[in-house]
């Protein structure tokens, strides 16, 4: 198996929603999930690159492995519920500091899922299946709240996160193209970001390559040198 070429790791509080969210894109289907522990990937191969997306645990008792699975991140993904405001606070106060061990052009995106609770949420995914706005209270909806976090707090905390990693505004994507609202429920969006992001991350990939010698190891390419001793780790 090849090493990846590129990794983009999943943050946020408990519940958010972020396995849903892979599971979402990966396998196509929203499902049950459990509580993740630690934390597990999936590769994606995009065009001829291959790109680990890293699932976390949101769960206090697992932050300490945050930044061990940030290193190296080409990109991550900040997750939020937007029904829950303090999900987006928890964003800057708990898991922007695990960021320091990713790249230093590392890419950032706000996600705040779970649209489809809301007001707005609902109204889109039933329009998307051909229902009118006034067809709901078939017993299978849940109940819709008004959306408790706008757009325009996570697009403040995107211009916080740059303002932390000292970056120019002009030299990153614009905060509208890295804010996003999903739901893994309905798939709101979810391809979108995915496919925003692995678009982002393959020029890095390049960029990468061509400034100097690869970091990984492809080991399908390794060929033994003549001269081997054996009994040695180098
Ligand atoms: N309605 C709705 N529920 C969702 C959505 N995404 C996730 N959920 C539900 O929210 C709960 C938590 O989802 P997970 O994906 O396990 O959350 P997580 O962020 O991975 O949580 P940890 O692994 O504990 O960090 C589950 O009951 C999901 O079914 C969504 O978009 N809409
Ligand atoms: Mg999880």
């Amino acid at each position: 198996m090849r090493k990846p070429d590129g990794k983009i790791v999943l943050l946020g509080d408990m519940n958010v929603g972020k396995t849903s969210l892979l599971q979402r894109y990966m396998e196509r289907r929203f499902a049950d999930t459990v509580s993740t522990v630690g934390g597990a990937f999936y590769l994606k191969q995009w065009r001829s690159y291959n790109i680990s997306i890293w699932d976390t645990a949101g769960r206090e008792q697992f932050h300490g492995l945050g930044s061990m699975y940030c290193r190296g991140a080409a990109a991550v993904i900040l997750t939020y519920d937007v029904n829950h405001p303090q999900s987006l606070v928890e964003l800057e106060d708990r898991f922007l500091g695990l960021t320091d061990t990713a790249n230093t052009d590392c890419l950032f995106a706000i996600v705040g899922n779970k649209l489809d609770l809301s007001e707005e949420g609902a109204s889109e995914s039933l329009e998307k299946e051909g229902h009118s706005s006034g067809s709901v209270g078939d017993g299978c909806v849940s109940p819709k709240v008004p959306k408790q976090v706008k757009p325009e707090e996570a697009m403040a905390l995107y211009k916080k996160i740059l303002k932390y990693k000292m970056l120019d505004e002009k030299d990153v994507p614009a905060a509208e193209q890295m804010c996003f609202e999903t739901s893994a429920k309905t798939g709101h969006n979810v391809d979108l970001l995915f496919e925003s992001l692995f678009d982002m991350v393959v020029p890095m990939i390049l960029r990468q390559r061509a400034q100097g010698p690869p970091q990984t190891v492809d080991i399908s390419c390794y060929k033994p040198p003549s001269r081997t001793k054996s009994g040695c780790c180098a």
